[in-house]
């Protein structure tokens, strides 16, 4: 066993001086695999020898040692460069953090131009529709990671209703809607097509599993699973002090600590999954990444696609206006001093110190619009493929990270507890050259954006006129926005009421709900709808079918209108009920349901009619 140990050794050569500071892990060496000695080696020289202090005598739990040195192969095969650039990674950025280096240091931020679009008009109707053509050749990627945490919902989100009316949750809506681009996509080509749009979840140890259990107990939503791909973002593991001494868990002796490395990783992930070069081969040309729960989405993604198309952006954001300090990043004009210029969001938090050291004495402030003069990003990119894949051919995926310890005191000399470091996805265009088309489009609001980030007693304490970004304010903005559609598109729809909802004061609009395959563009709605058509504020209506067309329909109730894709149906006469009720609740209420409690309301189904059609044909409705 000695002379193992020692021809091992040598082997490594690691010198007596690095012998003698991790002599229990020399003790151990003849338990690891070559690749485990390497990595040993690796660790030792990054000055990372405190991790193997506590190291017993051969014997006592090789297991667990054995275990480390499996974990620290995945993190070092998870991270670009392995954790050695990690590692030296985070002394460089823990460095800067301690000097109080501002990373737009030299920058002086403005605001930038892009395509900035209204909602009907004759160039939303012509983006939307070139969009719909172009989306059989993209992708689309959902960042489904994230825990969640300032909504302290216990589940996924993806498993949220997005709203209660018919229950469905964001990944139905999102698997719909994609399948309805690709019928829609397909039905633009002469002759047909047959085009599957690939969609990609990158989940975490967090949301994995119950991410696959949602999609298999669903039949996958109607898509094919061979056109699903998860990919599972690993953590990375947490620094203890400015030298980056990675921690050891304080439960688990053997094992590193970890936590998220954010959303930011997707990039590498896609990249070394091979999926890229694949969708290449296969004639894609965009990559569309979305995130958990924003349920107006897929109404900006048709026009979105056709800005990116026409205006050949490599890099699209999408964006809404900004309330001056609301949690979303502001996309900004960063030109430095020695002339460089780029296009990029600055993360909410950087902005209003940003502004303050360039001449803005206010720092983020609303101007005379009541908005930030910098367009919101949502986190929707919309990238062009081809060259996507160059510049990750560079980077390997890596992305711009930053570190935000949390110092004991000023001398900033200690963190109160271990950091890491992160990075976000909407930073890829960091490492771009000028040459690069990076743009943005501006939606507005009701249109694009609604997500479920807040729980209830957050969101009540939200300032007045910023928008809530809770359960409740997701829901109320998809009736809101079918509602808004359906006035556009010419039909009578009653003013909503205001109401509050777990001290939320929100507009209420009549509880309009249609599956994706009914419409997904403006397009769609006005050919299925004619302004001899009412709503009253009180009803609500379901459109579950694609040839649902209501002409000279009066509703004021609950309507709900079914038909297999055969059935052509024609509704229209005077629909009159007791209607579906929005009972008030407490969130605080903890016999009813979490995914309940967070709205404020249930549904309370008093009275409506319900029609069925499942024989193909024509049919005429009349009420
Ligand atoms: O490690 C992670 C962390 C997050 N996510 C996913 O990334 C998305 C975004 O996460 P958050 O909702 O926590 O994001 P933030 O609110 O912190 O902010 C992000 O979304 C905002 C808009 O919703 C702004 O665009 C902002 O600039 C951008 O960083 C979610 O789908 C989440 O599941 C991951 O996949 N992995």
């Amino acid at each position: 066993m000695a002379s193992l140990v020692a021809e091992k050794l040598s082997e490594i050569q690691i010198g007596d001086d690095m012998a003698s500071t991790a002599p229990n892990l020399m003790k151990n060496l003849s338990l690891l695999s070559p690749d485990q000695v390497e990595l040993a080696k690796m660790l030792l020289r990054e000055e990372q020898s405190h991790l193997f202090l506590h190291w017993p005598e051969p014997g006592v739990d090789d297991d667990k040692k054995r275990d480390f040195f499996e974990q620290v192969s995945r993190l070092n095969s998870s991270y670009p460069g392995g954790l050695i650039a990690y590692i030296q990674n985070s002394r460089k950025l823990l460095a800067d953090s301690k000097a109080g280096k501002n990373p737009y240091d030299g920058f002086t931020p403005s605001v930038p131009s892009g395509e900035i679009l209204t909602f009907g008009d004759d160039n939303f109707n012509m983006l939307e529709e070139a969009g719909v053509k172009e989306a059989r050749k993209a992708a689309f990627v959902l960042v489904a990671g994230g825990l969640g945490e300032r909504l302290g919902y216990k589940g996924i989100k993806l498993a949220l209703p997005l709203e209660t009316t018919t229950g469905r949750c964001f990944l139905q809506h999102y698997i719909e809607s994609i399948l309805a681009l690709q019928e829609a996509s397909c039905k633009l080509v002469q002759g047909g097509c047959n085009s599957e749009i690939p969609l990609v979840i990158m989940t975490s140890d967090d949301t994995h599993a119950p991410t696959l259990n949602l999609l298999e107990s669903n039949s996958y939503f109607g898509m094919k699973p061979t056109q699903v791909n998860l990919l599972k973002q690993e953590k990375v593991a947490c620094l203890d002090d400015n030298d980056a001494r990675l921690a050891l868990d304080l439960n688990d002796k053997f094992k590193i600590q970890t936590k998220p490395h954010g959303h930011g990783d997707v990039h590498a992930l896609l990249f070394s999954s091979g999926l890229l070069n694949k969708w290449h081969n296969a004639g894609l040309r965009w990559v569309l990444f979305f995130q958990d729960t924003n349920g107006l989405l897929f109404k900006a993604i048709p026009a979105a696609l056709g800005v990116s198309l026409t205006r050949e952006y490599h890099v699209n954001s999408l964006a809404v206006p900004r309330k001056a300090k609301e949690a979303i990043g502001g996309i900004t004009k960063l030109t430095h001093a020695d002339g460089r210029t780029m296009v990029i969001n600055v993360e909410y938090n950087q902005l209003d110190p940003s502004l303050r050291a360039n001449g803005h004495a206010d720092g983020d402030v609303n101007c005379e619009t009541g908005y930030s003069p910098f367009p919101g990003n949502i986190n929707q990119l919309i990238l062009e493929l081809q060259p996507y894949i160059e510049e990750l051919t560079k980077t390997q995926g890596a992305i711009a990270e930053f570190v935000n310890p949390k110092y004991k005191d000023s001398s900033k000399a200690s963190f109160k507890s271990s950091t890491r470091l992160e990075c976000m996805m909407q930073d890829y265009p960091k490492t771009l050259p000028p040459s690069a088309r990076v743009g943005f489009t501006v939606m507005e609001t009701w249109l694009a954006y609604a997500p479920v980030k807040n729980n209830p007693e957050d969101a009540a304490k939200v300032p007045k006129g910023n928008p809530y970004h809770s359960a409740t304010s997701g829901e109320m903005a998809i009736y809101r926005a079918n509602s808004l559609i359906m006035k556009k598109a010419g039909v009578e729809i009653a003013d909503p009421v205001v109401d509050e909802f777990n001290a939320q004061e929100v507009e209420v609009w009549p509880r309009i709900t249609w599956s994706p395959k009914w419409a997904i563009t403006f397009a769609d709605v006005k050919k299925k709808v004619n302004e001899k058509c009412s709503v009253s504020q009180r009803s609500t209506m379901i459109i579950k079918g694609q040839n649902i067309v209501l002409d000279n329909l009066s509703l004021d109730g609950t309507l709900i209108v079914h038909a297999i894709d055969e059935a052509e149906v024609q509704v229209s006469g005077c629909v009159q009920n007791k209607g579906w009720l929005l009972e008030k609740i407490d969130f605080k209420d903890s016999s009813l349901p979490q995914e309940t409690r967070m709205r404020g309301f249930k549904i309370q189904k008093v009275e409506q009619l319900e029609v069925n059609y499942s024989e193909p044909g024509k049919h005429l409705f009349r009420a």
